[in-house]
């Protein structure tokens, strides 16, 4: 069978708009929608969906009758693809993988939680988080950690994205967690993937950009934040982050890259955070920071 990708690449948030449009456009073909990050620094994204027995103009041009021609500006690009089972590959995508005691994994992989293991199921739909990233891996990695050394008096998981570190600590720890995002698609994600895990009673959530909302007043201080957003945002929130967090409060950063720390540790030391721990992982970074003291 002939397969064209067409595929429409954009920002972050615009890709993630004509993925919905897409999606919604073809919903009753069943073709699948796909977004993934294209570029190092996570700022180009695409949107593509396969298209089955035409060729490559035939399919720009039934995705462009579709979606109307300006739904979106940017170009599209068809290509034929060699004779793949995409049904297979796309589960591949979505295989468990470990990270501590969490094994992240989809529907049809329940089986796959070995005793002794916390299984995270993640339906990722347009939103980011599925554990293979070195940045959510390092996160469940830390969150297992330190939910084992003691108790946090609220928990917040900035740019939550699928909820999937959100839904770790929550589980782990059997506590209340915060999950907010700046895109609505993601809480809801996050708040969807709380409920498939039965913990919709522990993780509560909102859309807001950082931290600049009144309601993270009602939910703060908070002892332990998890942010995994890129190095330029976490630096630009440094200030209200450290607001919002207690005297002694934990504070794990990822979407690092490895040259970003040294920025990222003094923005931090301002607000009276210390290095606890660091990981690497595929070049991707996750510091832990702790304040007014060090853990053991
Ligand atoms: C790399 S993903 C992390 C998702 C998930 N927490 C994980 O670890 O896999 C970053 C998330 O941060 C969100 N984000 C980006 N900028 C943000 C901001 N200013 N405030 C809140 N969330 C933001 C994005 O929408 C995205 O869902």
């Amino acid at each position: 069978m002939k397969t064209i990708r067409v595929r429409i690449t954009a920002e972050e948030l615009e890709a993630k708009r004509i993925a919905e449009i897409l999606e919604r456009a073809f919903e009753d073909d069943g073709n699948p929608v796909t977004i993934y990050e294209a570029s190092p620094d996570g700022r180009i994204w695409s949107a593509e969906i396969l298209l089955f027995d035409m060729e490559p103009d035939e399919a720009s041009a039934t995705v462009r009758d579709r979606v109307g021609a300006d739904a979106f500006a940017a170009p599209l690009e068809a290509e034929e693809l060699p004779d793949i089972n995409w049904v297979e590959k796309s589960l591949e995508g979505l295989k468990p993988v470990r990270a501590g005691r969490f094994i992240v994994h989809g529907g049809h992989d329940r089986d796959k939680v070995v005793p002794g293991a916390i299984g995270l199921e993640i339906e990722a739909a347009l939103a980011f988080g599925t554990g293979h990233h070195g940045t959510t891996a390092g996160c469940l990695e830390e969150i297992d950690r330190l939910l084992s050394l003691r108790e946090y008096d609220g928990i917040l998981d900035l740019g939550t994205g699928t909820g999937v570190l959100a839904i770790a600590a929550a589980l782990k720890g059997r506590q209340s967690v915060l999950a907010t995002d700046i895109d609505p698609i993601a809480t809801k994600t996050a708040l969807e993937n709380a409920r498939l895990n039965g913990a919709s009673h522990l993780v509560k959530g909102f859309t807001a950009n950082g931290m600049e909302d009144r309601r993270f007043s009602l939910y703060g201080p908070f002892d332990l934040v998890i942010a995994n957003i890129l190095a330029r945002p976490l630096m630009k929130m440094s200030k209200s982050i450290g607001e919002h967090m207690t005297a002694t409060a934990t504070l794990v950063l990822s979407g690092l890259r490895v040259e970003d720390g040294p920025r990222i540790l003094f923005a931090y030391r301002c607000q009276g955070f210390v290095l606890d721990r660091r990981r690497e992982k595929d070049g991707w970074l996750t510091l832990t920071l702790v304040r007014g003291r060090k853990l053991a």
